[in-house]
């Protein structure tokens, strides 16, 4: 067993293999040499029509904090065993990098830069497993928030995962994707008191167990809060459970808000029904249905296919694990690099899969949407030093299948990649989480139905400008003539 050292930064929250390219950076010279990285996935999660974009907040944190302190230092001398000129280099960083990035909240698409980071090679190489650690997770989530939420409509929806995610931190920033994404509340109360949250509660069945029956329990619950839920199926739901709730409401009449009740198993759609009519019968109309166990966007659906009478939808497991697709895949690709003579030359990964072959060269994405209606149009992929904005109209086309094209005129572009730190320093106001979420609804609005649906929706345009995709070309030829070249030596 190695020796250990106090957890106190996240700074060495990185693969090894980035400290040992670090060290080689460093040793050859190639410490201030200049790169640029881009950060993508390459298919569309849950084979949803869009992606929300969330992390960027607790990347900025990291960033912010970046910086070897001496139990790091001690570790990589003591257990790793790196030189003593190297932990010297690594004691003197200086975070210098200029990050470009979507917003929160942001609609993203597969195959565009979603973060790029421009700097020091061995900067940007550090930082990118913590970048992908915890991009691929918040966003992962948020999206599959906003696609329960799809389904869910205007009814509220709570977020009950905690217990069942992958531990602390992804409870915590995975209830806040979920908050970005399209939930309207969660059970998680350090949530609430960290991020302003709207915290939201009913209680479990233990408390129905620990009195036995469910009328004394909701009577003491009752006794003790003035907002009601009664979980009602811990015995019996139409029989025991609902009975029981009608009596402590009608016993206690204004003494509380009888909110209304939970149901966690059986039939939901039938059970639900009933509890309906029982509830109105005794002239509880406003009392709502609360539902929960292991639902998701195709339970949810199916639910409402039924009629089922559920106005509130708490969705804990599915949600937080993102259970049907545990890892988005995103990214992080080198697109150039700075060579002997100070110029910038980029690179390409070439790949016998045309949709996996990367777009090398600093790019920006720029949302295109009609000027009346502000309706989306597609993503333009540019080279960084182009800007649409100057053009009357664009020429879009599919960047495999070349022959989908269009041309659109009358048009907004609006570029994604916002700048959030030039050269190490922070030039970008974090917003508030009520300004995020407001922003993902924003931007769904400019999303033609077609995109967002939830079974096979549209494949949303994400093009390369004929520049880009020319220079595309071009790097693909040159990388092929230089291979050709190397076998003849
Ligand atoms: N009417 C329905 N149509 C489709 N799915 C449903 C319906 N009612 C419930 N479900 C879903 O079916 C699954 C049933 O889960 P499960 O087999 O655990 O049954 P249960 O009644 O909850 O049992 P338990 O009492 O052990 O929790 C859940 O995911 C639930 O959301
Ligand atoms: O089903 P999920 O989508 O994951 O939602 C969260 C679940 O957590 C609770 O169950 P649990 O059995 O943990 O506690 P309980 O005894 O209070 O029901 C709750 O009743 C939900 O069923
Ligand atoms: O408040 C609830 O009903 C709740 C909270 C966490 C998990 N399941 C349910």
């Amino acid at each position: 067993m190695k020796k250990t050292y106090v957890d106190d930064s996240l700074t060495l929250h990185t693969d090894l293999y980035q400290i040992n390219m670090m060290k080689t950076y460093w040793e050859l010279g190639r410490d201030n040499t200049k790169a640029v990285f881009e950060c993508y996935f390459r298919e569309m999660p849950f084979k949803h029509g869009y992606a929300v974009f969330a992390g960027l907040e607790r990347f900025v944190h990291y960033i912010e904090n970046l910086k070897f302190t001496e139990n790091d230092l001690n570790y990589l001398r003591e257990v790793e065993e790196y030189p003593e000129e190297f932990l010297t280099y690594l004691k003197n960083f200086k975070f210098q990098c200029t990050i470009r990035s979507a917003k929160e909240g942001e609609l993203v698409f597969a195959n565009e830069p979603i973060v790029q980071v421009e700097g020091p090679l061995p900067q940007c190489q550090l930082i990118e497993t913590a970048l992908l650690n915890i991009v691929n997770y918040q966003t992962l989530i948020a999206t599959k928030a906003a696609r329960i939420k799809s389904v869910v409509g205007d009814e509220p929806l709570m977020e009950f995962g905690t217990r069942r995610a992958q531990e602390l931190d992804a409870a915590i920033w995975g209830t806040r994707a979920a908050y970005i994404g399209g939930c309207d509340a969660t059970s998680n109360v350090r949530a609430g008191k960290i991020f302003g949250i709207p915290t939201s509660g009913t209680h479990a069945h233990s408390l129905v167990q620990s009195y036995r029956n469910d009328y004394d329990a909701f009577m003491a619950y009752a006794k003790t809060h003035k907002n009601c839920v009664f979980l009602v199926d811990t015995y019996d739901t139409l029989r025991s459970g609902v009975p029981s709730a009608i009596r402590v409401a009608k016993e206690m009449g204004d003494q509380i808000n009888f909110l209304g009740v939970r149901i966690d198993s059986g039939d939901m759609a039938y059970i639900s029904k009933k509890v309906r009519n029982q509830l109105d019968e005794a002239g509880f109309t406003e009392a709502k249905v609360y539902a929960s166990n292991d639902l998701d966007e195709g339970t949810i659906l199916n639910l409402k296919m039924q009629r089922a009478k559920i106005d509130v939808w708490g969705v804990g497991t599915k949600l937080i694990t993102a259970f049907d697709q545990p890892a988005l895949g995103a990214v992080y690709k080198l697109v150039s690099i700075e060579n002997d003579h100070g110029e910038m030359v980029d690179t390409i990964k070439l790949s016998g899969n045309a949709e996996k072959v990367s777009t090398p060269g600093k790019k920006q994405v720029w949302r295109i949407t009609r000027k009346q209606g502000g309706k989306s149009e597609g993503d333009y992929i540019t080279l960084w030093d182009e800007d649409p904005r100057e053009e009357e109209s664009l020429y879009m086309f599919h960047p495999v299948h070349t022959y989908i094209s269009k041309m659109v005129s009358e048009f907004v572009a609006r570029p994604v990649l916002q700048e959030i730190y030039q050269n190490g320093k922070i030039v970008y106001d974090l917003p508030s989480l009520s300004q995020i979420k407001a922003d993902t609804n924003k931007h769904l609005d400019s999303l033609w139905e077609e995109y967002k649906r939830d079974l096979n929706p549209q494949k949303y345009p994400v093009d390369l400008s004929q520049k880009c995709w020319d220079h595309k070309m071009n790097v693909i030829k040159q990388v092929r003539l230089d291979v050709a070249k190397m076998q003849q030596k």
